[in-house]
């Protein structure tokens, strides 16, 4: 058993989310848990990018969204008055569906956040550096450093925002189906990518592949029509799930 086994990153309560009179989050309880892959799963429009968003506050960008419950990270509650949302969004970085580059180079997309923050130039040097060595992109970019971004394929131009991610060092990473615009190869890249950054990030990732969510998360919740149905170990949610529903997604019958 690892050390951080027992260790509750995330703890959500009751959460509760409206767009205008429209329910899409619905009572919803779940501990997740340090340095670990926990996936969310279900068809779409059940509400997992929407729970995933509740993690780094993305969804006070949407104005006809309210929001009840709470959501502790660290036993903080990241809804509470005094939480400043760009500290928060330090702390808890995200991966888009489609890779977003910045218009500019492969070194200064990683080097943005650390000079945001106002780190001096050898600080930001050592942040790029080890950001595009632990996101695997290195050994590809090494002589590409001032190469556009764009340049780079999407499988690399994915791995560049991870590396984008991890240079302000957040303590968790939401993934938002980060694999649906790639092709196997750089999909299974990013797969043991992920598998390696949990030893220092706790990690949340939405995805329809159903084998991807087996392959590479401890923990899984199935989500469907805005309710938490079924939450637990991986292996428990694909061998032996507990409700039918459950059974019915992961078997293909719906969704
Ligand atoms: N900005 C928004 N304004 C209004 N309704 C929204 C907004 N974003 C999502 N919704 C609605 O909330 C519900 C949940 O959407 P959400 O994108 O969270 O589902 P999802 O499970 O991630 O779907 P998918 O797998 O297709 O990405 C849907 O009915 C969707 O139409």
């Amino acid at each position: 058993m690892s050390k951080n086994e027992n260790i509750i990153n995330i703890k959500i309560e009751n959460l509760d989310l409206w767009y205008g009179e429209k329910p899409a989050l619905k009572d919803i309880s779940l501990d997740i848990p340090k340095n670990k892959v926990t996936a969310l799963i279900g068809p779409s429009g059940c509400g997992k990018s929407t729970f995933l968003r509740c993690l780094n506050r993305m969804n006070d960008l949407v104005k006809t969204c309210r929001i009840e419950g709470d959501v502790l990270i660290d036993e903080q509650n990241i809804y509470g008055k005094d939480v400043d949302v760009v500290d928060l969004r330090k702390r808890v970085g995200m991966v888009f569906q489609k890779p977003n580059p910045f218009p500019m180079s492969v070194y200064d997309n990683v080097a943005y956040g650390p000079r945001i923050h106002g780190l001096s130039k050898s600080e930001v040097d050592e942040r790029v550096h080890k950001a595009l060595e632990d996101a695997a992109l290195m050994e590809e970019v090494r002589d590409r450093l001032n190469d556009k971004a764009f340049s780079l394929s999407g499988g690399q131009q994915q791995r560049l925002c991870i590396a984008r991610t991890l240079a302000v060092r957040p303590e968790i990473i939401l993934f938002d189906e980060p694999c649906s615009a790639l092709d196997p190869i750089s999909t299974s890249k990013i797969e043991d990518l992920i598998l390696e950054l949990k030893k220092d990030y706790t990690i949340v990732i939405v995805t329809h592949n159903m084998q991807q969510a087996a392959r590479i998360s401890d923990h899984t919740a199935f989500f469907l029509l805005g309710e938490l149905i079924e939450f637990g170990k991986t292996k428990h949610i694909f061998e032996d799930p507990q409700v039918k529903s459950t059974e019915d997604y992961i078997t293909g019958r719906f969704g």
